[in-house]
């Protein structure tokens, strides 16, 4: 049997007796990957909070397994404009060594900017510095905000695939909040769609034909989904380029009605 890293059973957070998250159950193990889609304002940030355990649930249970170490990766990177910070001062500051620190840079393709100012890196660099902050904790669970936040087309591929390989690697378990649905339906591998409550679930191939998905995010979505059902036969290196596998070549395959 597998043991749950994180199980959340009828768990209700409400605001002034508004219930934000309605009655939530889910359960995460090593080795999956969880995707929370939704609408702006439905709960999925509060969702992630509850997890994390920064913030209460008015009522169920939230269950994580003991010495449970999370990795978590913020929206954005909130800085004080006027204090100095390197990199390298940054990630010291999670508490982990220089060479842990060096080699989650290094995993996340940005070990160069060692010594760069935070406040002068792109967006797409201050994602894979979060996510270098997270995984220097070499955690059993990534939790993860809108991941690819900032980054160009072809960065969030290279980002969703780096977190695939991650989750191998560390053989950890992976919950993220996504708004780009269509790299969610190619990189996950369970799909929540969260309106308050959630509306339905399943595997990514399946829910765009659900009708509380197409009720939620309207016919043009469902149907942009599901006639471009992608088909993830290569990699792309952490510049977003295809880097071709045993058994395919490069390219995207997509299923054309
Ligand atoms: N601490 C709080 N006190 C009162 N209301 C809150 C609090 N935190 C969140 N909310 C409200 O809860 C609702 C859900 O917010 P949340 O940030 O979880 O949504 P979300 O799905 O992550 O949205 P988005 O996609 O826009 O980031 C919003 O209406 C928000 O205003």
């Amino acid at each position: 049997m597998t043991e749950a890293l994180v199980q959340l059973d009828q768990v209700t957070v409400a605001f002034d007796d508004r219930p934000v998250v309605d009655q939530v159950n889910l359960s995460v193990s090593r080795g999956d990957i969880l995707t929370i889609i939704g609408p702006n304002g439905a709960g999925k940030t509060t969702l992630i909070k509850t997890i994390l355990g920064i913030q209460r649930a008015t009522s169920g249970q939230v269950s994580v397994a003991s010495g449970l170490v999370i990795g978590y990766v913020p929206q954005h990177l909130t800085l004080e404009p006027t204090l100095p910070l390197s990199v390298r001062r940054f990630m010291l500051l999670s508490g982990r060594g220089l060479a842990d620190c060096r080699a989650a840079l290094a995993r996340t393709g940005v070990a160069h900017l060692l010594d760069a100012s935070v406040h002068h890196l792109s967006g797409g660099e201050k994602q894979r510095l979060l996510l270098a902050r997270a995984l220097a904790r070499k955690p059993d669970l990534l939790v993860l905000d809108e991941p690819a936040q900032g980054v160009d087309l072809n960065g969030q591929a290279s980002l969703y695939d780096l977190i695939r390989e991650l989750r191998e690697e560390l053989n950890c378990g992976v919950i993220m909040i996504s708004h780009d649905l269509h790299l969610v339906m190619a990189a996950t591998d369970r799909v929540i769609c969260l309106n308050q409550h959630i509306c339905c679930s399943g595997f990514p191939e399946d829910i765009s034909k659900d009708p509380a998905f197409v009720e939620t995010f309207g016919h043009q979505v469902a149907e942009s989904l599901a006639v471009y059902h992608h088909h993830h036969n290569h990699r792309h290196d952490l510049h977003g380029d295809v880097v071709p596998t045993a058994e395919a070549h490069g390219g995207c395959n997509h299923d054309h009605p």
